[in-house]
């Protein structure tokens, strides 16, 4: 099973540091390249800054440090590095790049728990070469850096991130902006890196792009590029019923808003019909909130539930405040017997997760890390630890597309390069924001899109419509009926800010 350390591992990128070697006829010129690029970006983000400390690991990216302070030295910065004392350059391209640092009058500092003064750190602790396993320990230094106030400019990836996963197994650095080398690595857009990354910039240290036609990048999985291509299309059938009939159900007693999200951002998704199964006690104020929704009770238990899912429903979504009681069991089952596409989430993934099986392929998961680790039978640690994998595991036990919610959502599907989410953000963690994604894929599927595709466009509608209303009131107090404006306006081409 492929996990995402095959793709950007220390193997994978190894291969790449030989090719760059390869490419510019000079190992140490990627390097020399590496640091320029990063003293470049500094320049331009922080003119003023004239007292820089570079923090230098023992390693490449170190190097790459030591690369950035001898180019500041010599645009007439205070540069000074500080490292741990049992940092010292591995003998090869670090040890050179520290010399040519040294041999120009610069000075190492050993760190002795605090950090000088000064207008810019630049964190080139660890890069690609970082492993979860803990090594000595660097985490007062890592403190040192993100309690010091100045701005943090990280090379390459935030130190204590786990460049191929986005997982943060410890402390981590929280960087202003980081500065990633050769290619966009699609584990800093997922996970808990996406709290340490800051700004990305992306330094191709000009190498010829065939170089890395076979190193895939994360610009290759990032969905905008996609979705204005799947979005372009103008409606064109007038009849209603050719935008999709979704069938929407859940809702158990105390849990009547969930569904009414639900059928709301279907609506706003461009649905053409939506139908609501619910309980009675929320027939009324289902109409109430979304007169253009058909809202039906569900028989009492005890009638065959069957009847109540008759009608010729496109895709059926079900889970939104469905519960996990005879009455969410019993429709659980009829949906999934039905053979009608299907969205599975919340309590509908819950009960999956107890009655595990293969799934027609067509099928779409929606679960938060909680609801996979439930499904994997394991933690969200473990889910968190490496996102790509757990996407991939989910894929692989229940043979449907996934799309892992959470910062960076995944889009997984059978046979298919995982697809990622680049926005999103943390005013979105509130109630109720599931709810409208179930919604946007139920009603991408209904308007035919096909199910990685549906589910693609749906997480990037969504996730862009939280930036949006973000951007506008800010991020807390973000509501899910914040978002719903949004749906409408972002599912239309004209109002796509990516293209
Ligand atoms: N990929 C490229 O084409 C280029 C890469 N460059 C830079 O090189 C680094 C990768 O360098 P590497 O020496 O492989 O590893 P790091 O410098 O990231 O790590 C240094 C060293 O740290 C030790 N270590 C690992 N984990 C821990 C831990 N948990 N605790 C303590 N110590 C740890 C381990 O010994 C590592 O070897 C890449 O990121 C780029 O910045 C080139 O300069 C540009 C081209
Ligand atoms: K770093």
């Amino acid at each position: 099973m492929p996990t995402a350390s095959d793709l950007y591992g220390p193997d994978a990128l190894r291969a790449l540091e030989a090719l760059a070697a390869d490419a510019c006829g000079d190992a140490f010129e990627p390097m020399r390249r590496a640091g320029s690029a990063a003293y470049e970006v500094a320049a331009r983000s922080w003119p003023r800054a004239q007292r820089i400390v570079v923090i230098c690991g023992p390693g490449n990216n170190g190097g790459d440090g030591y690369v950035f302070a001898l180019r500041a030295l010599e645009q007439g910065r205070d540069a000074l590095v500080v490292r741990m004392p049992a940092h010292q350059p591995r003998p090869g391209l670090a040890s050179r790049a520290c010399g040519e640092f040294l041999a120009a009058g610069g000075l190492v500092q050993e760190f002795n728990g605090t950090l000088p003064v000064a207008d810019l750190l630049v964190d080139a602790l660890f890069g690609i070469g970082f492993s979860r396993v803990p090594g000595e320990d660097t985490a007062p230094l890592i403190d040192a850096i993100n309690s010091h106030g100045a701005p943090v400019l990280a090379l390459d990836v935030p130190s204590g991130v786990v460049a191929a996963t986005g997982a943060v197994p410890g402390a981590a650095v929280e960087a202003g902006c980081t500065v990633e080398f050769i290619v966009a690595k699609a584990g800093l857009r997922t996970g808990a890196a996406r709290d340490h990354v800051g700004r990305l910039e992306l330094a191709s240290l000009s190498l010829d792009p065939t170089l890395l036609e076979n190193v895939e990048s994360a610009a290759e999985r990032l969905v905008p590029a996609d979705l204005a291509r799947w979005l372009r299309p103008r409606r064109r059938d007038s009849h209603k019923g050719r935008h999709g009939r979704v069938l929407l159900v859940g809702g158990d007693h105390g849990h009547g808003g969930a569904i009414i999200l639900c059928a709301e951002a279907a609506l706003r998704s461009g649905a053409g019909l939506v139908e609501v199964l619910t309980r009675e006690a929320h027939v009324s104020g289902a109409l109430a909130r979304v007169p253009e929704a058909m809202v039906r009770a569900t028989p009492d238990a005890a009638q065959p539930v069957a009847a109540a899912l008759s009608g010729h429903a496109d895709v059926i979504a079900i889970g939104p405040g469905l519960g996990q009681d005879c009455w969410g069991r019993s429709l659980f089952e009829e949906v999934r017997a039905s053979g009608t596409a299907m969205v599975l989430d919340a309590d509908a993934l819950n009960l999956l997760a107890l009655s595990p099986c293969r799934l027609p392929s067509g099928t779409v998961l929606t679960p938060h890390p909680g609801e996979a680790g439930r499904l994997l039978g394991c933690t969200v640690a473990d889910v968190q630890a490496d996102r790509f994998a757990s996407a991939a595991a989910l894929v692989e036990r229940y043979g449907a597309v996934v799309v892992l919610k959470g910062a960076g959502t995944i889009i997984a599907a059978p046979g298919r390069t995982p697809r990622l989410i680049d926005a999103g953000n943390p005013g979105m963690a509130v109630g109720g924001m599931g709810d409208l994604l179930t919604g946007a894929v139920a009603a991408m599927l209904g308007q035919g899109l096909e199910p990685f595709d549906a589910a693609s466009a749906a997480a990037l509608l969504h996730s862009a419509a939280g930036d949006a209303a973000a951007a506008i009131d800010g991020q807390r107090g973000l509501l899910p009926t914040d978002l719903t404006p949004w749906l409408r306006r972002l599912s239309n081409p004209e109002f796509h800010p990516w293209t």
